[in-house]
């Protein structure tokens, strides 16, 4: 094949555009070039066995009416060379009623081949949908980091219907025309097979044009899959992004990059069409040669008395249904091309490795929560070697019920530090220990209903607040409900239009951030979990709701450990003790005030001088309203007593004057 301006003007579009993306992820690259095709395709047939019987019927039926197409010029010949040669009236009926009755099978098979085929291949593509959305549940964050979403919504959707349609109707197809291109050509060589050789022979060509063909087509098919990724990411994006790019008036420049990528996805299906306009053709041209050619060999043969007319009419009406099969054999191929680079591009999902492996551990008892790490260290599973380790000999040892507040500068590694526990990751070296064991010993669901975290970022789901909020503990009665967005101070659920059946909008976008904060928050603490981590979840509210919102959780705090990632002062006097997160390990840990009296760095990342001052002028105050409150009472008391005295001494002297 020449030099195709359509294919290398889109190879370059994706290489600038998103080739670049593609090479860098491991996750997608270009590995399914070296990956054995047809064994990803081969890999989803078992998802048609709960659906065998109708397939088979499918297949058996579909058989059937290609035996009719068959068996139709046979009897056409019959007709030719027996009543109508023989002027048998009788016997033209007779066949020309078997005919009918052939033709009007032939129908029936159609109706019934295509009603069985929605019923036997819709659920197999839900079947494997749901697997998959399973899959992507179990996979690691790693993972999900790695990848954009719109590369997995375009392989949990398009892909997936274009498998679906090949196991329909393309594979049921491939090797029905198959087998009547087989059946034919064996048909036309035992009834003149000179001719039946030049039939045999053009299917050479055929064969060559596939070959040529397939490679590219394999290529360009993948690329247009991954490009539609793409267009679904930046769909995505544009969607949840809304507001920023409304707020910088950069409707335009969001436009441009979308046209730009939609631009490339077009290029490259162009460059496909024009692969396959040439594909197609070929298969169309070759059997219509072959037919020219059978036309004048079988005129002259006829004529030369060494084939009969009806032999000729029936081979020429034979040759005629090989034209559609074997034409329509470019279309079924490059739909197996495409089905084959969309099931390898599942099969990434499929084979992802799933990393964080449940443990097997029993642990029967209820934990108690005390939480150790023991010379813990991290790196991103996918890190370069010579990457700097964002935690490293981290030491922390949490008894039940204590709270730890973790500080440290932006970017220092807290939230990282926070995941491990849960296992959104696993640590790389060291242990993490839940009352002396290994949480990655520990069963995933023991591990996730023992710890729970309310992150910075908050995400809900397009659900009522109530669904949302029990989300951790889907049996949570309404009293407790109430408790936890009494904890959370999320009353303002209560004058939501439903209450909690209100249902909020996607990534619950019509509440407030610090909303969304505190009902994470509530979701959390809801939980009733023994280790409760808060990702600095309460930097979105406002001073008043943040001390209204400490004064509750303080209370939840002390039934749990808890750890509690703080940039202010006024969320670390919520715990019991401090750790300074520095340059990826713990460097101190103590009091708030030992810290601040000690730590340079520690004073430094705190306080804002005026905030510090604030805050110890608070402290002092609260000391000193609680000496004037004890002061107070000790005066009361006095008061009390001394007029207990008086009282008494009162009563005494009344007494004593009655007396007298
Ligand atoms: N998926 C990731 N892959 C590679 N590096 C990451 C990833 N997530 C975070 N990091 C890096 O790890 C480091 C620690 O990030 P982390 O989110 O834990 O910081 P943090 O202390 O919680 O910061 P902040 O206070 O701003 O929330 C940062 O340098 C960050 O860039």
């Amino acid at each position: 094949m020449g030099h195709d301006p359509g294919q290398s003007t889109a190879t370059a579009a994706l290489d600038q555009h998103t080739g670049s993306r593609l090479e860098r992820s491991p996750a997608i690259g270009h590995r399914w070039e070296k990956r054995r095709r047809y064994t990803d395709l081969l890999r989803l047939i078992p998802y048609l066995r709960p659906y065998r019987t109708r397939w088979a019927s499918m297949f058996l039926v579909a058989v059937l009416g290609m035996g009719a197409t068959i068996v139709i010029p046979l009897i056409t010949k019959a007709v030719i060379d027996g009543p109508i040669a023989h002027h048998d009236q009788h016997r033209l009926w007779v066949l020309g009623a078997v005919a009918l009755a052939v033709g009007i099978l032939e129908a029936i098979t159609w109706f019934v081949r295509r009603f069985l085929m929605a019923r036997a291949t819709l659920g197999v593509e839900t079947d494997i949908r749901k697997d998959l959305y399973a899959r992507l549940q179990i996979l690691p964050m790693s993972f999900h980091g790695n990848w954009q979403s719109g590369q997995l919504l375009s392989r949990i959707m398009n892909d997936l219907s274009t498998v679906r349609r090949f196991i329909s109707f393309g594979l049921m197809f491939l090797v029905l025309n198959f087998m009547q291109i087989v059946a034919i050509t064996l048909i036309l060589l035992s009834m003149y097979w000179p001719l039946g050789v030049v039939v045999l022979v053009s299917i050479l060509p055929i064969a060559g044009t596939v070959l040529h063909y397939e490679r590219q087509f394999t290529r360009l098919s993948r690329m247009a899959q991954d490009q539609a990724g793409q267009v679904a990411t930046q769909v995505e994006e544009a969607a949840l992004g809304l507001r920023v790019i409304k707020s910088f008036g950069r409707e335009d420049y969001l436009f441009d990059r979308f046209d730009a990528q939609v631009t490339h996805l077009n290029d490259i299906e162009v460059a496909k069409v024009k692969v396959r306009a040439r594909f197609w053709t070929l298969l169309e041209v070759i059997p219509n040669l072959t037919l020219i050619v059978v036309l004048a060999l079988g005129a002259l043969a006829a004529g030369q008395g060494r084939l009969t007319l009806g032999t000729l009419v029936a081979f020429i009406t034979l040759m005629l249904s090989l034209v559609w099969p074997i034409a329509s054999m470019g279309f079924l191929l490059s739909m197996t091309q495409e089905s084959m680079t969309a099931a390898d591009r599942i099969a990434e999902i499929f084979d992802a490795p799933r990393e964080i492996e449940d443990g097997d551990g029993g642990n029967s008892r209820s934990p108690a929560g005390h939480l150790e790490l023991v010379d813990v260290g991290f790196r991103f599973p996918d890190s370069a070697e010579e990457a700097d380790w964002p935690l490293r000999h981290v030491n922390l040892d949490l008894k039940p019920g204590e709270t730890l507040a973790l500080v440290g500068s932006t970017g220092a590694g807290k939230s990282v530090l926070t995941s491990l526990i849960p296992r959104l990751y696993d640590v790389s070296e060291g242990r993490i220990l839940i009352d002396g064991q290994d949480v990655r010993a520990m069963p995933l669901d023991t591990l996730r209903s023992t710890v729970a975290t309310a992150f910075e970022d908050p995400t809900l789901f397009s659900m009522s607040v109530r669904e949302n909020v029990t989300l951790g503990r889907p049996d949570a009665s309404d009293a407790d409900v109430t408790q936890a967005i009494e904890v959370a101070q999320a009353h303002f659920v209560h004058d939501l239009p439903y209450g909690l059946d209100t249902r909020i909008g996607e990534q619950g976008m019509s509440l407030s951030g610090g909303q969304r904060q505190r009902l994470s928050l509530a979701r959390a603490v809801l939980s009733a979990p023994k280790v409760l981590v808060l990702d600095d979840t309460l930097s979105a509210l406002d001073v008043h709701t943040e001390a209204l919102v400490e004064e509750a959780l303080g209370r939840v705090l002390s039934e749990v450990t808890g750890i509690v990632v703080a940039h202010r002062a006024s969320t670390v006097l919520l715990a019991d003790r401090v750790a300074l997160l520095q340059h990826g390990t713990i460097t101190h840990v103590g009091t708030h005030r030992e810290l601040l009296d000690h730590v340079p760095a520690y004073r430094y990342l705190l306080a804002a001088e005026d905030e510090l001052a604030d805050d110890l002028e608070r402290e002092q105050c609260w000391e000193d309203t609680q000496e004037h409150d004890r002061l107070a009472d000790q005066r009361l008391i006095e008061h009390a007593a001394s007029q207990e005295c008086s009282d008494e001494s009162h009563e005494g002297s009344r007494a004593q004057g009655v007396s007298r």
